[in-house]
Order: C-alpha cells, then sequence, then structure tokens
C-alpha cells in the first residue's frame, strides 16, 4: 500500500506503507542513530513527533520485549529508507511492523529520508502529515493546516498512580515528566529506593515520601508547558538534593530563573560530542530534545554552565553554585546510545551522601515516622493506641 507525507512547506513524500494505516499529524525531526530504533519509538520524549530515522536499514534486528523504554510507544508516526519486514536476531519477538500495527502507528519506507533531514535541518523542524488515503495533494493540505501540533505531552505520557522499585539504598523520587525505564534501570543497578511519582505531585506529596535525592525526568514538548513543574523545583531546591535529566534539566534551568528556547532541528542520536567544561574531557552523549537553555538567561543566575555541546555550543549540563543540584540535557541513561555517562547516577548518589553529611538535622526516614506517629496518636477508653489516619 503506498503511504504518503506532506510537510508544512508543502513537500509531499510518496512512499509504501507499514504499520498501521490512516492519517496522522506530528512535528517532523530525524534521529542519525546506527541502531536502538526500538528505544527511540518507545521513548515518551517524542510524544507527538513523527520520527524520522537517517540509518538507512530499520527494522532488520527485530523488537524484543525487555528493550522497550516506556509501556507503549507516543510516536505519531516512523520514516524509514528501508524497512526489513524479515528480522534476524534470536532475542527478536515481534517485528517493527507488528508493533506499529498494534499501537496504530504509521509507517512510511522507501523515500529519500536523506532529502528530508537536509530538508528539516535547512528550514528547521516542520509539522507533517502522514497518510495511507487515496487524497488529492489539496486534501492532504487540508488535513495538515486543520490539525495542530499537540501541546502539554508531559500529562498524556506521565504516570496517573505513585508506584515503585524498591530498593535498600538511598530513596530516591522520579518525578515522571515521560521517564524511560533505562532511569529506573540505572537507580535500581545501583541498589535505590525509586519511588516513580506523576509530574504534578506537589512539594508537599514529595516531603511525605522522605526522599533522600529527587530526580527530574526527560519528557516530551516544551519545558514551559510544565509550570507547576518548575514551582515544585523551587520549593525544594536545597531541602534535597536534585539531578535533572533532558527536560528535567530544562524545567530545573526554568526553576532557577534562565529561560529555555526552541532549536531549529534539535539533537536526536547517539553520538553528540559534549565537554565537561570543568574537567575538559568530552563525552559522546545520547540525545534527544528540541529545546535548550538559552546561554544568556543563565548570566545572573545562581546556576553555573558544566558542560556545552561540542558542535553547536549550547548548553549541555548545569549546577547549582549554592545548592545541592545539578543537571544534563543529555542521557546517561543511554538505551540507545554510549554509557560514557551512566557515572552521573554515582555522582547523584555521592551528592546525596555528602548531603547527609552536611546536614544530619535532615529527617530520615524512620525518624520522620516516629515524628508523626507522636504527633497523631491517640487513646481510646480502653488505654490502646491508635494512629490518626492521614
Ligand atoms: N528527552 C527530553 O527530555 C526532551 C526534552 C524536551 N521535550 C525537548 O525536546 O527539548
Amino acid at each position: 500500500m503506498q503511504a504518503k507525507l506532506l510537510l508544512e512547506d508543502g513537500t509531499l513524500f510518496v512512499g509504501k506503507s507499514f504499520g498501521a494505516e490512516g492519517n496522522s499529524v506530528g512535528e517532523v525531526v530525524f534521529n542519525t542513530g546506527i541502531t536502538g530504533y526500538q528505544e527511540v519509538l518507545s521513548d515518551p520524549s517524542y510524544c507527538g513527533q513523527i520520527v524520522t530515522m537517517t540509518y538507512p536499514l530499520i527494522g532488520n534486528y527485530g523488537i524484543t520485549r525487555d528493550d522497550f523504554e516506556s509501556i507503549r510507544p507516543f510516536i505519531h508516526g516512523f520514516v524509514v529508507r528501508q524497512h526489513e519486514e524479515s528480522p534476524s536476531n534470536w532475542r527478536s519477538q515481534f517485528t517493527l511492523d507488528y508493533l506499529l500495527k498494534e499501537y496504530g502507528i504509521l509507517g512510511i519506507s522507501d523515500i529519500d529520508t536523506r532529502m528530508l533531514t537536509r530538508k528539516i535541518r535547512q528550514h528547521g523542524v516542520m509539522k507533517g502529515l502522514l497518510s495511507t488515503e487515496d487524497c488529492s495533494v489539496e486534501e492532504l493540505k487540508q488535513m495538515l493546516n486543520k490539525d495542530n501540533l499537540m501541546t502539554d505531552q508531559v500529562s498524556r505520557v506521565s504516570t496517573k498512580n505513585v508506584f515503585s522499585a524498591p530498593g535498600s539504598n538511598e530513596r530516591i523520587v522520579l518525578v515522571d515528566y515521560g521517564a524511560k525505564s533505562g532511569i529506573v534501570r540505572d537507580l535500581s543497578k545501583r541498589g535505590c529506593d525509586v519511588v516513580v511519582v506523576p509530574h504534578d505531585t506537589t512539594a508537599d506529596e514529595i516531603r511525605r515520601l522522605s526522599p533522600d535525592g529527587i530526580l527530574l525526568s526527560n519528557g516530551p514538548g516544551d519545558p514551559k508547558d510544565v509550570p507547576h513543574g518548575v514551582k515544585m523545583i523551587q520549593d525544594l531546591l536545597g531541602e534535597y538534593p536534585i539531578f535533572g535529566i533532558c527536560l528535567g534539566h530544562q524545567l530545573f534551568a526554568l526553576s532557577c530563573g534562565a529561560d529555555t528556547e526552541k532549536l531549529k532541528f534539535g539533537h536526536r542520536g547517539g553520538n553528540h560530542p559534549v565537554k565537561d567544561l570543568e574537567s575538559g574531557r568530552c563525552y559522546i552523549t545520547s540525545q534527544n530534545h528540541g529545546y535548550t537553555v538559552n546561554e544568556d538567561s543563565v548570566k545572573g543566575t545562581e546556576l553555573v554552565v558544566t558542560h556545552i555541546n561540542n558542535n553547536d555550543k549550547t548548553i549541555e549540563g548545569l549546577r547549582h553554585s549554592k545548592h545541592a543540584a545539578f543537571s544534563v540535557q543529555y542521557h546517561p541513561e543511554a538505551a540507545p546510545g554510549p554509557f560514557d555517562s551512566s557515572y552521573l547516577f554515582d555522582d547523584f548518589i555521592k551528592m546525596i551522601r555528602e548531603f547527609k553529611k552536611q546536614h544530619p538535622e535532615a529527617p530520615r526516614q524512620s525518624q520522620m515516622l516516629a515524628a508523626w506517629q507522636a504527633n497523631n496518636k491517640t487513646q481510646t477508653a480502653k488505654g490502646e493506641l491508635h494512629y490518626a489516619q492521614k
């Protein structure tokens, strides 16, 4: 079956359909990873976007249940040069085509993805329509203009309920703005007691979970769509150690008075060079973002720029000069991409331990529970102790 991709600037690509049928509008972006298509399409940060893979052969190693980065894909379309229908890999459980059909996601293959990528690089990311319907170009244009790009994606992808990945080390409250599973995996590997909370959890609700540290996750869309996150960070900054990843980094920057802006075509891939300004070392990083922290806006705040992108010199890392808090624009959890930056999770745990030494008065979980029980106990006529229910 034929599929078409129409861009906002009028460019039309005609190719072959795979995955679901119908129509889908999204922001057309490109990812330069050679492998990792399954992690890319299940990364919630791509919610609402039509993702083009620049590597020409996609689907060749299939889909494996263990490699999902979230419970379902949230992308609005998948664009490839060559779609392989018969994967060859002992771990493969499904085909890419099966996965996309299952979740109602349209795919298009056999188009010139190199030309599409060059167009996006020249004009910037654009709205696009994927369609398998037998429509004229005029009709496609009308459909494209009728639909707006999705906003407020965080509320669509964040968990609705609190859940945990228990561990015996530090308790980390992971604020889920669209968190990749890789973040939970990296914390669990280090024995952390991970409590995942919805994006709109307030500072008080987080305090009640008595965390040792707070991790602000990655997530889709414009950080300015998440003002409640900014408020929560402002409330808790200095009270708990904080680590922000990608959207979490942008929210941390906004909460400290810096500003964010949209990049022309973003950074999406597994080989973005980032320079650590403090050590002078360069790391090859996994990235997926369309926004960035504006450099000038950092001046006059209490933030220090710790990392920059070697390609375009944009900000890649920040640290608070007074409080225990830092953030990176890239993905230390990799998935997909290099593991070079996974040491940042160790740095976060070191920061928490250091913070505890410096703040021995900070209430521990057991002390908090005892204090809460002391304040809430009541006696029955028989003299039994009861604890008031919250
Ligand atoms: N991966 C992310 O967290 C992306 C952050 C934000 N949505 C951006 O595109 O810049």
